[in-house]
């Protein structure tokens, strides 16, 4: 039989924000734009880096002979204009009743929840529409990001083990390996504060989930502050904030910020260093925000802007002048006092 010259006839998958569809030959070019990029390509076990450009339109009409043979779904992920933002798939093993997923997102678009939303709802698919019994995944081990997606999706782990690497020229690195049944997932799509949306978990409301998100006001030998910009596509873009991030289960709250600031500015900080100061509690579009905020005068490496945002070393009298979210107003008054 030929191969396949044109997208499989397959239904779209729907999300809140998403559609996962077939991808189509105009998907090639930025296909190769977002997936050519190290820091994409080296948490992926299957895609060469670099990757050359031909390769993306080999691989779209691959994708199309793997859906049309109902062994593989690799989707596009794509955003309300259809634009390609990532993509998401499922391996099919027939024999033992099971699917492997995986996804990426391009780098301009992390930090909005996009992968782990396609993510569910591909692996809601196999269980209630293809009839897999179990859900596979894979997570390098020092990906915490990644390990933490998982688990929140409702993924066990499921012991540990060791993946070649096309990204790292086949290069052995040890996983984590992850698995989920229906009734795993069933329990995330409950508990996900962005599926519930704003109705549910209104702020007004008080029956909203408490979102904590842990920050930290770093403070140069100056007496200087560190502010950083919201970075566009993301929630109150350009707002001014400390830097910091939600906390992930499983998580204590340092462990998060280490985490967070390791990623964000690239420096490592000691957990008997980060010394509670205030907390900020207010509401907020996903539940009702819970905001420790440490303080730290010592880190190892210099401080770098590691997620493109915009960074400011700003004197406490100066804190008012740069637009911050709602829930730090009161922070900066205890700040511009204390400092
Ligand atoms: N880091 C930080 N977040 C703040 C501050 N003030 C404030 O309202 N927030 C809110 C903004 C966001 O809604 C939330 C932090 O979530 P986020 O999306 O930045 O967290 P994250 O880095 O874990 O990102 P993601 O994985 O969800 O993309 O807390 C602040 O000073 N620092």
């Amino acid at each position: 039989m030929p191969p396949p010259q044109a997208p499989p006839d397959f239904a779209p998958l729907r999300t809140e924000r998403l559609v996962l569809r077939a991808l189509r030959s105009e998907d090639a070019a930025a296909l190769h734009r977002l997936v050519n990029d190290w820091d994409v390509a080296k948490t992926l076990a299957r895609v060469p880096f670099p990757y050359p450009r031909d390769l993306a339109d080999e691989w779209i009409a691959s994708t199309w002979e793997q859906i049309a043979a109902r062994e593989a779904w690799h989707l596009a992920i794509a955003g309300e204009d259809d634009a390609l933002l990532g993509c998401v798939g499922l391996t099919l093993d027939r024999g033992k009743g099971s699917a492997e997923l995986g996804y990426w997102v391009g780098r301009r678009h992390w930090g909005k929840g996009l992968g782990p939303e396609a993510a569910s709802r591909l692996a809601r698919w196999a269980l209630d529409d293809l009839g897999v019994g179990t859900v596979h995944a894979s997570a390098l081990l020092d990906n915490a990001r990644s390990v933490a997606v998982l688990r929140r999706l409702g993924f066990r782990e499921a012991g540990e083990a060791t993946q070649p690497f096309l990204s790292r020229g086949g290069a052995p690195m040890p996983v984590l390996l992850f698995e989920a049944g229906p009734g795993d997932l069933a329990a995330v799509k409950a508990a996900a504060p962005k599926a519930a949306g704003p109705t549910g978990s209104g702020p007004d409301t008080g029956g909203g989930a408490v979102l904590l998100v842990v920050a930290c006001a770093l403070v140069d030998p100056e007496g200087r502050v560190l502010l950083a910009r919201r970075p566009a596509g993301k929630p109150m873009a350009g707002l001014w904030e400390f830097p910091g991030g939600k906390v992930h289960p499983g998580e204590t709250p340092e462990a998060a910020l280490i985490r967070e600031l390791a990623e964000e500015l690239g420096i490592g900080v000691e957990a008997s260093c980060l010394a509670p100061f205030t907390f900020a509690s207010h509401p907020h579009p996903d539940g009702h925000l819970l905001m420790p905020l440490y303080l730290c005068r010592r880190w190892e490496g210099a401080v770098r802007a590691r997620e493109g945002q915009a960074l400011a070393w700003v004197r406490p009298q100066r804190l008012r002048d740069y637009a911050m979210p709602p829930a730090d107003k009161p922070l900066v008054a205890m700040l511009r006092d204390f400092l």
